[in-house]
């Protein structure tokens, strides 16, 4: 259940009418999702050719974000939008005074209380059972994402990284058997080793996704060849290494789920469409194995903290931690190194010698 804040028609009527977005057809809670309470809206507005215009949005009450983190998230989707990367663009309400075809920055908005924010809804549905063409849409997509947004300029941390994981381990922590305990506290200590290396501090970063999990994803047309529609949630977003969101991703679309074991086939695409797009540096290839274990870390830690530490409790579904212990525990004793899916880089030619003529 994703409503936990009913909005009424009129409520909603009123918002979409001051958003320039036409007259209200239809309200529906949205069922998925566990952090948001989120709508589909419908509405109608009449075109330049005197058509009648539907348009598909949806409606997001932010329950757990404050109007302060809120504008880094939409922007950047505005910014990404901008750029052609499909991704939902939030609605700005129309400035009074503005002249005609000019956007205003007001995206955050506020309805029964809560931050609110208006968005189009993206064509098709998620696959929670990808494909290789899924992974290689979602590695290219990824990869011209994080081009896209190389020139964002608002700055905010991944509030989800390693200064989150130093301050949440230990609030887990006697939740877990002896095992549990040595493997995560053995690892954060790894992983705050690897933060403090040069080769860490020469990686790629700017703006990423952080949470781009196969159910904040939309594909339209046929499994064999699907188009990817657009990605979506950003609320788990900020700048840190764009080597985290492939490893995140790695971790969630290129896995068996049941055992957490590494598909092969589906990791080559998902990274070989990433790199054609934009190529990994040495210092990337060199830490993927590293970035593989942190992104499971993440996720092991915030289901953990979900479960055992819920804030809410009767708004909150969290999700089975022990999954990615098991991807963490393979991340550990079966490193994927990144030769292991893509050729060595093409070393520079050296200079060819003309042939030498037939005598
Ligand atoms: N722009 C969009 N276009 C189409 N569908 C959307 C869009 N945004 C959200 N949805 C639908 O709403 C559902 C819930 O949204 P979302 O995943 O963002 O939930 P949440 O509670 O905000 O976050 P979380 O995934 O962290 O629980 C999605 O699974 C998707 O079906
Ligand atoms: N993708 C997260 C949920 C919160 O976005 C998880 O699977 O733990």
């Amino acid at each position: 259940m994703a409503v936990f804040t009913e909005v009424t028609p009129d409520q909603a009527r009123e918002l979409m009418q001051q958003l320039g977005l036409g007259e209200l057809q239809e309200l529906r809670g949205i069922q998925g999702g566990i952090e948001n309470t989120n709508y589909f809206v419908t509405t109608e507005h009449t075109g330049a050719d005197g058509e009648t215009v539907r348009g598909e949005h949806v409606l997001t009450l932010f329950e757990r974000l404050s109007a302060e983190q809120l504008p880094f998230y939409l922007h950047l989707m505005k910014h990404l939008a901008r750029a052609g990367i499909p991704v939902p663009n939030p609605a700005a309400r129309p400035k009074p005074d503005a002249a005609p075809g000019t956007e205003s920055n007001d995206i955050l908005h506020a309805l029964c209380g809560k931050p609110a924010a208006v968005v189009n809804r993206l064509r098709g549905a998620s696959e929670l059972a990808p494909g290789v063409a899924h992974c290689e849409a979602v590695g290219a997509m990824l990869a011209r994402m994080h081009l896209a947004g190389q020139d964002y300029a608002r700055h905010q941390p991944n509030l989800r990284g390693l200064a989150w994981w130093n301050d949440t381990v230990p609030l887990v922590l006697p939740h877990l058997d002896a095992a549990q305990q040595s493997l995560i506290l053995g690892e954060l200590a790894y992983q705050n080793h690897v933060a403090a290396s040069s080769q860490y501090a020469a990686l790629p970063r700017g703006p990423i996704h952080a949470d781009l999990f196969r159910d904040n994803v939309m594909f339209d047309g046929p499994r064999e060849a699907p188009e990817l529609t657009g990605f979506f949630d950003f609320y788990f977003a900020g700048v840190d290494t764009l080597l985290f969101d492939v490893a995140v991703c790695l971790n969630d679309w290129c896995i068996d789920l049941a055992t957490g074991v590494t598909d092969l086939p589906r990791s080559a695409a998902f990274l070989q469409a990433y790199a054609a797009v934009r190529p990994l540096t040495a210092a990337e290839r060199a830490l993927l194995p590293a970035l593989l274990r942190a992104g499971a870390l993440r996720f092991w830690v915030s289901r953990l903290w979900d479960f055992y530490l819920p804030r809410e409790a009767s708004l909150l579904q969290p999700h089975d931690p022990t999954h990615f212990e098991r991807v963490l525990r393979q991340r550990v004793t079966r490193p994927l190194q990144a030769a292991d899916l893509l050729a060595e880089p093409t070393p520079t030619p050296a200079r060819e010698h003309a042939p030498t003529p037939a005598t």
